[in-house]
């Protein structure tokens, strides 16, 4: 469904522009039908500029990102694309304006994309999106944003996101404003969406989030995947020192991931053999688990040999 290749973003920073950032570098990965993908990293390691690419919001300075193999920039009705795929992030109080209605995300997606929908099919049709949530519609419809609670919020925004059923969602850090138990509801409630075939691109900085939840997991790092592959064996068999590294660190408050601690042990990428190397940059050390160079210095050495 949903595939990157070889993307990449610079931004032009500093003083009129005259610098070049490279938030995200040929980073490559796909989405399928169905499947939960989680993309963590670091705070700045490029996670949020790839969802804005994915959702349009941000250009792709380099690569491609294509949707059944359709180039999303080639896609000139906007709208045809959002039907398709849409983002929900993490502060769901700044997508409501707190003079209307909180219901009013509802009546703005019946003008746009159903406009012939009858009055009370269209109730109808907002009243099982909500329920689909877990939310009532008694509870919620006709409130203002400051009477709703963060997860009702959310909520609202994966309903709206239903109601377009939609097949990708972005979802960028969702649940990281959310209390324990709405956390768990919210999560619970991504698990029934996939179970509906909907693909979910999982933005989170929290490790164990990622592994609860999806089905792939990518590790970026300096906005380039360090190591990819199936969440299990991503998680059971780290091949990566920074992986290992940010699954040292998950049960220290407070510990930076970059602390990580340089390893003497040999680098995964360049112990796998040259025919493992089917994706550039990474290397194939199991069925569906990918990894980059450890930056062992061993790929400077060849070329200064
Ligand atoms: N609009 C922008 N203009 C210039 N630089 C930007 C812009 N947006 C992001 N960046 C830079 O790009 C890099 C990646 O940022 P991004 O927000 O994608 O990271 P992130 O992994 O989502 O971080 P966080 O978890 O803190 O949201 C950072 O160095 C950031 O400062």
């Amino acid at each position: 469904m949903l595939k990157l290749d070889s993307v990449s973003k610079v931004y032009r920073v500093g003083a009129f522009g005259g610098r070049e950032l490279k938030a995200v570098s040929d980073v490559s990965f796909e989405v399928g039908e169905g499947e939960v993908v989680s993309l963590i990293g670091e705070s700045g390691s490029g996670k949020s500029t790839l969802g804005r690419m994915i959702l349009r919001l941000a250009s792709i300075s380099g690569g491609r990102i294509t949707l059944d193999g359709r180039d999303i920039t080639s896609i000139k009705d906007r709208k045809e694309y959002y039907r398709q795929v849409q983002g929900v992030f993490q502060d769901p109080f700044s997508c409501y304006n707190p003079v209307f209605r909180a219901d009013r995300v509802f009546a703005m997606i019946k003008e746009q994309y159903f406009p012939q929908a009858g009055a009370d099919e269209w109730r109808k049709r907002v009243e099982g999106a909500l329920e689909s949530v877990r939310l009532d519609p008694g509870n919620v419809l006709g409130k203002y944003p400051h009477q709703l609670s963060g997860g009702q919020l959310q909520r609202m925004l994966i309903a709206r996101a239903v109601l377009l059923d939609i097949r990708l969602l972005v979802a960028d850090e969702i649940i990281s404003m959310l209390d324990a138990s709405t956390r768990i509801d919210v999560l619970n409630l991504l698990a029934d969406l996939r179970a509906r075939g909907l693909g979910i691109l999982f933005v989170t900085h929290d490790l164990s989030l990622g592994n609860y939840v999806s089905d792939r997991t990518v590790v970026l790092r300096h906005g380039k995947i360090v190591e990819m592959g199936r969440t299990d064996l991503v998680f059971g068999n780290p091949a990566h020192p920074y992986t290992r590294s940010l699954l040292a660190s998950v049960p220290r408050l407070h510990a930076k991931w970059t602390d990580a601690v340089p390893e003497d042990v040999p680098c995964a990428f360049h112990e796998a053999p040259q025919e493992s190397r089917t994706r550039p940059g990474l290397a194939e050390v199991e069925g569906d688990h990918f990894v980059a160079c450890a930056g062992c210095g061993a790929s400077k050495i060849k070329e200064n040999a």
